[in-house]
């Protein structure tokens, strides 16, 4: 029986989200970087809410994303409670989707018939599908706040190429739903959206789709809309002095609500596939650096062989040569991106690309020196051009009882 059917919704009741849930959550669900082999059914597993990081930086990359950006609404005096009120709610209505219940108890049929429903019903009878949900935080709301900005979390310079529409940038905060079912991420996106009005607008939001990185050993590269394995060379959860080292902000470097948590940076990369697809094979493997097929870097035949950076056969301009922690001086990436097609632009091209999404410790020095090197010497950016861009701060994990963004506005 679902999560979301009429005897679960009963059985959790009015009050008592709280300790079912999060059974249901640690029953079913899966642990960050476990074997995947006592996996339930598909659809069914659910992923555990509270923890030391947030669910949705390095548990399994889902098929489907719905992303939103979202401002602040609330001004003046009202302006800091109305933020601590919305993210209680938040969290509560976050905590109980992720476990499969509906966002509010009565939820979309059981409450009185003359008011609107608690929920908005399209994810009744849907079990939980993996859905994760991640929270950030913008850098313009600190400042809405009085409240100083972590080096870290100050604006991106701009690139060379970069064509970003202010609309599709930015935000004060922010919402990643991952899940294996689309319906199911849309249905937490717009519940909290909905939770939040009076409060928050939203500003832009992006539908994901075919995971472009895996984030654990035990998946499969999937591939984006080049046609090439993408996140072959990711970090992965299993590699966890990795994710110390890159992910994870270390107490050391403060704030202290920071510690454990780690940046987002999320970019909006239109994908001009029409001219990609009139490029001949060696050209498009040329300048990636990898063979479309197996997806093993030129010269080699496994897909995880590892890359000879002293090989002619890898251009200078290649994409995985500048990207590389070795031509960075170590920098590495969290990398969590989806596929979009996002309908036609109007003049016989699909609005297609990547929406690119990655973790980090800190943008400054990870994001920007590699996307600085990609902007200038990278072959591929003669089909791709950056429309959208947006960093947040994305906290720790909640330990029981706690809130989304408590440890920032109670501090
Ligand atoms: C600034 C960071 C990056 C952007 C922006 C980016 C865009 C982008 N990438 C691809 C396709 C592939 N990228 C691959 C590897 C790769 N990409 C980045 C960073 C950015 N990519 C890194 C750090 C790496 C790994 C480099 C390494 O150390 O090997 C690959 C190869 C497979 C893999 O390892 O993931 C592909 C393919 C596209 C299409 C794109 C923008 C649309
Ligand atoms: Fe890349």
């Amino acid at each position: 029986m679902s999560l979301r059917g009429f005897s679960r919704r009963r059985l959790l009741g009015a009050a008592g989200a709280g300790t079912a849930l999060v059974g249901a959550g640690v029953a079913g669900g899966y642990l960050a970087g476990s074997s995947g082999a006592e996996d339930p059914a598909p659809g069914q597993a659910t992923v555990p809410f509270r923890g030391v990081h947030q669910a949705g930086i390095v548990t399994p990359a889902q098929d489907r994303l719905h992303f939103v950006a979202l401002d602040v609404t609330a001004t003046g005096p009202i302006l800091r409670p109305a933020v601590v009120a919305l993210l209680k709610r938040w969290t509560t209505a976050a905590e109980r989707m992720t476990a499969g219940a509906e966002a509010a108890p009565g939820g979309a049929v059981n409450r009185n018939p003359a008011a609107p429903p608690s929920d908005t019903g399209e994810a009744l009878d849907l079990p939980a599908a993996s859905l994760t949900l991640t929270f950030g935080i913008g850098g313009s709301l600190l400042d809405k706040l009085g409240l100083p900005r972590p080096a870290a979390l100050a604006e991106l310079p701009p690139f060379q190429r970069d064509q970003l529409d202010p609309a599709l940038s930015g935000g004060d905060l922010c919402i990643q739903a991952c899940a294996d079912d689309p319906q199911v991420a849309v249905h937490a996106v717009r519940n909290l959206v909905r939770t939040g009005f009076g409060t928050t607008a939203v500003r832009w939001s992006q539908l994901g789709f075919g995971r472009t990185s895996s984030t654990s050993t035990v998946q499969q590269t999937h591939r984006n809309l080049f046609g090439f394995k993408d996140g072959t060379n990711n970090l992965k959860a299993e590699d966890k002095a990795a994710l110390d080292e890159h992910v994870w902000v270390p107490a050391s470097e403060g704030p202290p609500w920071m510690t454990g948590g780690t940046y987002l940076v999320a970019r909006r990369i239109r994908m001009h596939v029409e001219t990609w697809d009139r490029t001949s094979l060696t050209e498009q493997e040329s300048l990636t650096g990898r063979t479309k097929g197996t997806g093993a870097p030129i010269g080699a035949t496994e897909e995880f062989a590892p890359i000879d950076l002293t090989s002619p056969l890898i251009a200078d301009d290649a994409h995985i040569r500048l990207a590389s922690a070795s031509s960075l001086g170590g920098v590495r990436i969290l990398r969590r991106g989806y596929n979009f097609v996002d309908g036609s632009d109007g003049a016989g091209h699909l609005n297609a690309g990547l929406f690119f999404l990655a973790f980090m410790r800190d943008p400054q020095r990870q994001f920007v020196p590699m996307q600085s090197a990609l902007a200038r010497h990278d072959r591929m950016m003669e089909y791709i051009e950056h429309t959208g861009s947006a960093v947040f701060a994305c906290p720790p994990g909640l330990a029981d009882g706690a809130y989304w963004g408590q440890p920032l506005l109670e501090a």
